[in-house]
């Protein structure tokens, strides 16, 4: 007899005592009974609405919790996406939310089950005004740049689009053949905002539908813990019933708990699901040293200069911009300036590139920005054609391009960059680095917090007035605030810079911590002569016995102050 769409063959269900679980309806059953039940199971339980048409749920909604992308190779056809998991309906939201009845909210997470399409290169997120060739065509510009941000319209979906990254991605490494060769272990992405995590990510679940794997999107800021024990579930079934693999993209992994992070440990383990996290923070502080340990951390770096005006001009040709060479000039009347005539100045994209400081987001929404705003000025674009320039990249760009993360790695960063540079009395550097926590927002009251150790540690006995100084400055910020205790900042840090260095007593006090770490037994008890007797009974008791008061000689005392285990051991 030959097997309906949802049937599974006797291998794929393992032996008839043994029981499983509906895939669809969750029903445990004996295995002999799944194929019987199935087919009638998927007859009650049509797919999400109309069938044969697949509505898009768009890979960047970071609405949280989980979403889904079902391979087209799916085993049992539509039944993937009508998993309880999946299937609770929930408020329509608009038209690029996942609102079907084969999506659900539940515990503050959103889980949408339709398939990801799989379109072209560049397809993948563009649901309305799609730059995508196969997608309608947005006639103008404005509704080329209308919908989601220039940014989501841009990601790239393959590997050729994907720019910089070439120490972990070039050609030959250990990812890229991976990739290629579509073998992808648990990984965990870690860099800066913009720079490609999340767009990698989705490379990978491009490759993922050609091998029949499952992809699932989970978000660590809105995912509970029971979420997770669900998501889990399911990639059991999936791996028990199909033979398919899960893997799970995990933004911000970062944000989940501890537990929540145990909980995946046993099933990256034995592979039930291969985790990919993305994260902006130190791996090594802020993920589990356990599920550490089973994952390869991919360091991701900002973008270069380079790859940054090549992702620019990648969304210029997408958007039918026009590039003015330096010194070229717009000369332009109505006979030769049409309607889409929009220029674009080279030196204007090479400054939009050195300005979003690697983040490929910042950089094509600025240019978005830009655009947009040019296109609302002018008055009329038909007559004269629009010039984009460097002003109105910088116009775009108005917030400080200095990105500073000052709860995050940045901040430890930089802290660290200003420490040494001081301790190396480079004046300049010292000065530059201040700059950069400042003018990215760093709290002044923490630099001179810093300020006030550094001055301790590594000026020491050298210039003991640097503490005086440094807490000077402390006092002085906390009156003053921001942005006027710039200077005085500034001036702490040239003095600690230009004033001499002595770690003699940072270092003497840390043989003594270690000493004190390192004893074994019992601490030796206080000499009896350096003990206070305020009383007779500690007076009778020896308290004091034949402590010499110093003032009281004119000639240097012998006496032990160590006590008497300790006699002969110097930090100093
Ligand atoms: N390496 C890259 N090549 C081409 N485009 C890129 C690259 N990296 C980022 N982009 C573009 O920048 C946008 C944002 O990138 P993405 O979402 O991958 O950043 P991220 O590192 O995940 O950032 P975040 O930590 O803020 O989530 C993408 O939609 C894409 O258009």
């Amino acid at each position: 007899m030959a097997q309906s769409a949802g049937v599974l063959s006797t291998s794929q269900v393992g032996s008839f005592d043994n029981k499983v679980q509906c895939p669809v309806c969750r029903l445990e059953m004996a295995a002999g009974q799944i194929n019987s039940h199935l087919d009638s199971c998927l007859q009650e339980k049509p797919v999400g609405g109309v069938p044969g048409k697949k509505r898009r749920l768009n890979p960047n909604e970071k609405t949280g919790g989980i979403e889904v992308n079902h391979p087209a190779v799916n085993p049992l056809g539509p039944v993937g996406s009508t998993f309880p998991l999946f299937n609770k309906s929930r408020t329509p939201n608009g038209p690029s939310e996942c609102a079907s009845p084969s999506s659900r909210k539940q515990g503050g997470s959103v889980f949408c089950a339709e398939a990801l399409h799989s379109q072209g290169d560049d397809s993948t997120c563009l649901p309305q005004h799609s730059l995508s060739p196969d997608a309608k065509k947005p006639n103008n510009l404005s509704e080329k740049l209308d919908g989601k941000p220039l940014a989501d319209k841009m990601r790239p979906t393959t590997l050729n689009n994907y720019m910089g990254q070439n120490k972990v991605l070039g050609e030959n490494t250990m990812l890229r053949n991976l990739l290629q060769a579509n073998d992808i272990p648990s990984i965990i992405l870690w860099g800066p905002p913009g720079c490609g995590k999340t767009t990698l990510a989705h490379i990978i679940a491009k490759n993922a539908q050609k091998s029949s794997s499952r992809f699932v999107t989970l978000s660590a800021t809105s995912a509970s813990t029971s979420d997770v024990r669900e998501f889990i579930k399911q990639a059991q079934n999936e791996q028990r019933l199909f033979k398919r693999k899960t893997i799970l993209f995990v933004d911000e992994i970062h944000r989940f708990n501890k537990m929540q992070q145990d909980t995946f440990l046993p099933h990256v383990e034995c592979g039930t699901i291969t985790l990919i996290g993305a994260t902006t923070e130190n791996p090594s502080f802020q993920v589990n040293t356990a599920l550490l340990s089973r994952c390869r951390v991919i360091v991701l770096e900002k973008l270069s200069v380079e790859a940054m005006e090549t992702i620019l001009m990648r969304a210029v040709d997408s958007l039918g911009l026009k590039v003015l060479k330096d010194g070229e000039q717009l000369v332009g009347s109505s006979s030769d300036v049409s309607e889409t005539s929009v220029y674009v100045e080279e030196k204007a994209l090479t400054t939009l590139a050195h300005l979003c400081d690697g983040d490929a987001r910042t950089g094509l929404n600025g240019l978005q920005l830009s655009v947009q705003a040019s296109l609302a000025a002018e008055k009329d674009p038909i007559k004269q054609g629009i010039v984009i320039k460097e002003e109105h990249i910088k116009e775009g760009l108005q917030r400080s391009h200095i990105l500073y993360d000052r709860a995050g790695e940045e901040h430890y960063n930089c802290i660290s960059a200003l420490h040494k540079s001081m301790r190396g009395s480079d004046k300049n550097a010292s000065l530059y680095w201040l700059g950069r926590m400042l003018e990215g927002g760093e709290d002044p009251l923490y630099v001179a917090r810093r300020l006030v150790r550094f001055a301790s540690e590594d000026i020491g006995l050298a210039d003991p007035q640097a503490l005086t100084q440094a807490v000077s400055t402390y006092q002085a910020c906390h009156f003053i605030g921001m942005p006027e205790c710039d200077v005085i900042l500034a001036q702490c840090v040239m003095y600690m810079a230009c004033a001499p260095k002595s770690v003699t007593v940072y270092s003497a006090y840390n043989k003594v911590k270690n000493c004190l770490k390192n004893h074994k037994g019992p601490l030796p008890p206080v000499p009896l002569h350096l003990r206070n007797a305020p009383t007779k009974l500690m007076k009778g008791l020896g308290y004091g016995k034949g402590y010499k008061y110093n003032p009281n000689f004119s000639e240097p005392v012998e006496q032990d102050y160590m006590p008497e285990e300790m006699k002969g051991v110097t930090f100093v």
